[in-house]
């Protein structure tokens, strides 16, 4: 897959590691230290074996308000600009915004990674505009509400009919089929059940026939599963990233890269012993 001049196999699973730079997700205090260290974290992770670094912000738990355009672009394009070029890894931006998206790709992202699957005004053409790859995520309702009372008839059928009805609008905007990759959105609108649904049958989700993104890292179906606080789910990330690896996800967001990596390593070690 083509990200900017950057020429990137999906065939093996490659990991994404996450950069938040949302003032709640930086324990000491000041912007000025806090771009700093999300620098030094992203250099980190490249070295620890990050294919792509998704630079988030907009904090998107459950319950959380909007943020102003403004102050996501002030989040995010200086850590950008100080990242461009420096980073053997794949610049993304987690945001549903044009206007980031725009400023995103020219500050240097190379991949727009949208929980709203271009849903947000403008967004479908942007995106076509700025002729970058796509993750189209599912998502049941908005974040502020989404896991209040999460219901599905049949999950994997409803979140793949999501993802074709995402697909062909990207199609009609202009956006090449060779940009889009899925994801089923884990966390965002599903119950615990709905989860492990989505993840056992990741493979019908891979028969859609595009690259597979998923993000189930210290999330709350480890840690409800596991009777785990967010501190204590290395193992459970782990073990669902190997998973969704060997079920056929071509990239896997997560916080922890170099533990994930070396399972994915493995993963793609038994792989090629098929051929
Ligand atoms: N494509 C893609 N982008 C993503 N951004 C995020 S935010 C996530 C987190 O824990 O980082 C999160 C989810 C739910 C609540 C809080 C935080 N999750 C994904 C994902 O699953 N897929």
């Amino acid at each position: 897959m083509q990200f900017k001049d950057k020429q990137l196999s999906l065939s093996s699973p490659r990991v994404m590691g996450i950069l938040n730079v949302t003032p709640d997700s930086f324990s000491d205090g000041g912007q000025h230290n806090a771009r700093d260290s999300a620098i030094d974290r992203a250099h980190r992770m490249a070295e620890q074996g990050a294919d792509f670094i998704d630079i988030g912000g907009e904090s998107t738990r459950p319950g959380a308000a909007d943020v102003a355009e403004q102050e996501e672009l002030d989040r995010v394009i200086p850590v950008i600009e100080a990242l461009s070029g420096q980073l053997d890894a794949v610049i993304s931006i987690d945001t549903s915004k044009a206007a980031v998206m725009k400023e995103a790709v020219n500050a240097g992202a190379a991949l727009i990674n949208d929980v709203r699957a271009l849903q947000e005004p403008d967004a479908l053409a942007m995106a076509s505009e700025l002729n970058v790859p796509v993750c189209l995520m599912h998502m049941q309702g908005q974040p502020r509400s989404m896991q209040q009372a999460p219901h599905y008839r049949d999950v994997v059928r409803e979140v793949n009919d999501f993802l074709l009805a995402r697909v062909k609008a990207c199609h009609n905007a202009g956006i090449k089929e060779q940009n889009i990759i899925l994801d089923p959105g884990f966390g965002f609108g599903k119950a615990l059940s709905h989860n492990y649904q989505l993840l056992r049958h990741l493979p019908q989700v891979a028969a859609l026939g595009y690259p597979l993104l998923v993000g189930m890292s210290r999330k709350s179906m480890i840690g409800n599963l596991l009777s785990r606080d967010v501190e204590k789910r290395l193992a459970g990330s782990v073990a669902v990233a190997t998973i969704a690896a060997h079920l056929g996800a071509n990239i896997i967001r997560v916080h922890d890269v170099e533990e994930t990596a070396d399972a994915v390593n493995i993963v793609k070690y038994i792989n090629a012993l098929e051929e």
